[in-house]
């Protein structure tokens, strides 16, 4: 379907992509809409089913993976995510520029999609700092907390890798990450408040 380029957020857990998204969401309700993607871990606090994600269990998340109804899966500290069709065709079918929050394994997959996102990584300034945030947020269990270290790691290496994202964001001051994430994106935002103008 023909309408605004999705964007893709990725980088390491941690990172700040969902504290990102949100402040675009807000400033931007009818110009961004979230991809819910499905995932096989457990709510956490606060997160609602069919908002943050469609929490399903593994039995459900491989049942419909093998019925194709995915654009890219992966198992990411232990758990499946994957985001469906339905998640993306939901938002672009309001014009909405589609915003997908997925690892670099799913990033790796849309690439061979013809979804042609803009691809930016979201990157801690240093790992550090990241584990302070992790362990800050308090979401996580120790094992959990250091597969996700692991796994920013190599996703900081990843984002390395000529040609993978668009933009790199070092998330360290918030106001300015999300006015380098605001400057990438206002071209798209501009071409959509266009068309809601004059629609
Ligand atoms: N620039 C920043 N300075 C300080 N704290 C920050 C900054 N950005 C985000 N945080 C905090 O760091 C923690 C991790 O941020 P967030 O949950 O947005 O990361 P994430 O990349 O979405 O992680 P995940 O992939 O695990 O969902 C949160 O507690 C958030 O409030
Ligand atoms: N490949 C995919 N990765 C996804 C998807 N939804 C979320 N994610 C990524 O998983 C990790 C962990 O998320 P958390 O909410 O448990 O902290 C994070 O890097 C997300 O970007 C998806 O549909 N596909």
């Amino acid at each position: 379907m023909a309408g605004p380029r999705p964007v893709v957020l990725s980088g390491p857990s941690g990172a700040g992509k969902s504290t990102l998204l949100k402040k675009l969401m807000k400033e931007y309700d009818s110009v961004f809409g979230f991809s819910v993607s499905h995932t096989t871990r457990n709510p956490r606090p606060g997160e609602e089913n069919g908002k943050d994600y469609h929490y399903v269990t593994r039995e459900v998340m491989q049942a419909r993976i093998d019925n194709g109804e995915f654009i890219e899966n992966a198992v990411f500290s232990g758990n499946m995510y994957g985001t469906s069709k339905a998640a993306v065709q939901d938002v672009q079918a309001k014009n909405l520029i589609c915003i997908l929050d997925i690892d670099m394994q799913g990033v790796r997959n849309i690439k061979r999609t013809d979804l042609s996102p803009i691809y930016i990584s979201i990157q801690p300034p240093s790992m550090a700092v990241l584990e302070k945030r992790l362990r800050d947020r308090k979401t996580e269990s120790e094992e959990s907390l250091q597969k996700r270290l692991h796994a920013a790691k190599v996703d900081m290496e990843f984002s390395k890798e000529p040609g993978m994202f668009d933009v790199i964001i070092i998330n360290e001051d918030l106001e300015d990450a999300y006015g380098k994430l605001k400057e990438t994106l206002i071209e798209e935002i501009n071409k959509v408040k266009k068309v809601g103008m004059s629609s």
